[in-house]
């Protein structure tokens, strides 16, 4: 294998400029334990785009470099994720073991693509082979930040923040609406499509729908903003905050790195997503402290009790959502919901006076008061209402009532 290398690697800010072969560096226990590599395929450069039914491209980040989200998490993210000497067995545990985080968060054996003078060869083995759908989009979104990172480096997106209108204050307009409504705060999601379901709508105005989900009583907005696997986009979140829309507006992205809260804040964002199986400890701590300084809130998520209980040993969360799918397998059950939030926990969660987002699968009045009595002020709700002709006028349906601001509650 240490005969493919060839090509040259771009470096990665923060890191030591790479040696000429440095991407293609295994760890020599690594090397002795992995299994061989299978070759898949093997083009001729020229026209293999065109041929393959998944263009490959060297781009920068599938090198074996590392790119974190703080300078703090970079010397840990790097020596476990390129499992520098230890055998890769212990260097997937101590991944594992990153703060209790259980995805890899980028292929832990390099790259899978290689070059040989005009031919392109991908070798994939279990190291850098995404072992679910979650691992997938989080390795895509390395690649993706790293991109847009270099296209618009920090300092270019801070200069006009100082002078944006201040983000809305997304926390009191879930709370306003609960106190209204006495019935969970609806966070509206402008989606059009998920890797779960396909895609959801066809005929997709994202600002006619974040327009009649505000009038028919959503508290906030949720704007898919993930491209490749949701078809969103940062120009819909935008596009939303400059057609007058009042209601906070939640930027539902896979959240990597802190650049991103940045140019989600520079996009109009009011509220960002971090999701706890993707982030550890550390960086939620540090997004979390980013995202004060922007004057956005943090809907922090977690699906299972390991999760909630990582977070709820951090200070300074207001909100909290409970994933009802598992993002690993999508599987997707309510009573999830109930459950994390059963006995010492829930008790916890009110003492520290957090508000609990109840997130997805939910279609019908029934499911509403569930989470409801499970302890739950908000609700966010994608697909049953986006699937339906008029998505707006659907939010009454969900309820079993009219919401809007127009009703007499
Ligand atoms: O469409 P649903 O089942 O109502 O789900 C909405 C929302 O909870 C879901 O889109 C979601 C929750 N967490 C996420 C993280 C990333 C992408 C999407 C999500």
């Amino acid at each position: 294998m240490e005969a493919l290398a060839i090509g040259s690697v771009p470096s990665r800010p923060g890191l030591p400029p790479p040696t000429r072969h440095s991407h293609l560096r295994r760890p020599k226990t690594l090397l002795a334990s992995a299994p061989p590599c299978r070759i898949i395929a093997a083009v001729p450069m020229d026209g293999a785009a065109s041929r393959s039914p998944a263009p490959l491209r060297c781009t920068p980040a599938e090198t074996d470099a590392v790119a974190t989200s703080s300078d703090e998490t970079a010397a840990t993210a790097e020596a476990t994720q390129q499992g520098d000497g230890i055998p890769v067995e212990d260097a997937a545990a101590s991944i594992e073991g990153v703060d209790g985080i259980k995805i890899r968060r980028r292929p832990v054996t390099g790259p899978s693509v290689h070059y040989v003078g005009p031919f392109q060869f991908r070798l994939e083995n279990e190291g850098n082979t995404p072992r679910n759908i979650l691992e997938k989009i989080v390795w895509n979104k390395d690649v993706e930040v790293w991109q847009m990172k270099e296209r618009r480096p920090l300092y270019m997106l801070k200069g006009p923040l100082d002078n944006a209108p201040p983000a809305r204050d997304f926390v009191a307009a879930l709370k306003a609406s609960y106190d209204r409504t006495a019935l969970p705060a609806l966070i509206a999601e402008v989606k059009k499509a998920s890797p779960s379901r396909g895609v959801l709508r066809e005929n997709f105005d994202p600002v006619v729908i974040a327009q009649t989900y505000e009038i028919n009583g959503a508290a906030c907005l949720s704007v898919l903003t993930d491209a490749k696997y949701f078809q969103g986009s940062f120009d819909n979140l935008e596009a939303i905050r400059n057609a007058g829309v009042q209601c906070p507006l939640l930027c539902k992205e896979f959240i990597i790195d802190a650049w991103q809260l940045y140019y989600a804040r520079s996009k109009g964002a009011d509220a960002v997503l971090l999701i706890a199986a993707v982030l550890p400890d550390r960086d939620i701590k540090y997004m979390l402290k980013i995202c004060k300084i922007l004057g956005m809130a943090a809907l922090v998520e977690v699906h299972d009790e390991r999760e909630m209980d990582r977070v709820l040993g951090i200070d300074g969360i207001q909100l909290i959502g409970i994933n009802n799918r598992n993002l690993e397998t999508f599987e997707v059950d309510i009573s999830n919901t109930k459950n994390l939030l059963e006995g010492e926990r829930g008790q916890l969660i009110a003492q520290k006076g957090i508000i609990v987002v109840g997130e997805s699968g939910l279609f019908t009045p029934d499911h509403i008061s569930f989470v409801q009595n499970a302890g739950v002020k908000a609700v966010l709700v994608g697909e049953s209402l986006i699937k339906q002709e008029d998505p707006g006028k659907a939010i009454a349906g969900l309820f079993g009532k009219d919401i809007s601001h127009a009703s007499a509650v």
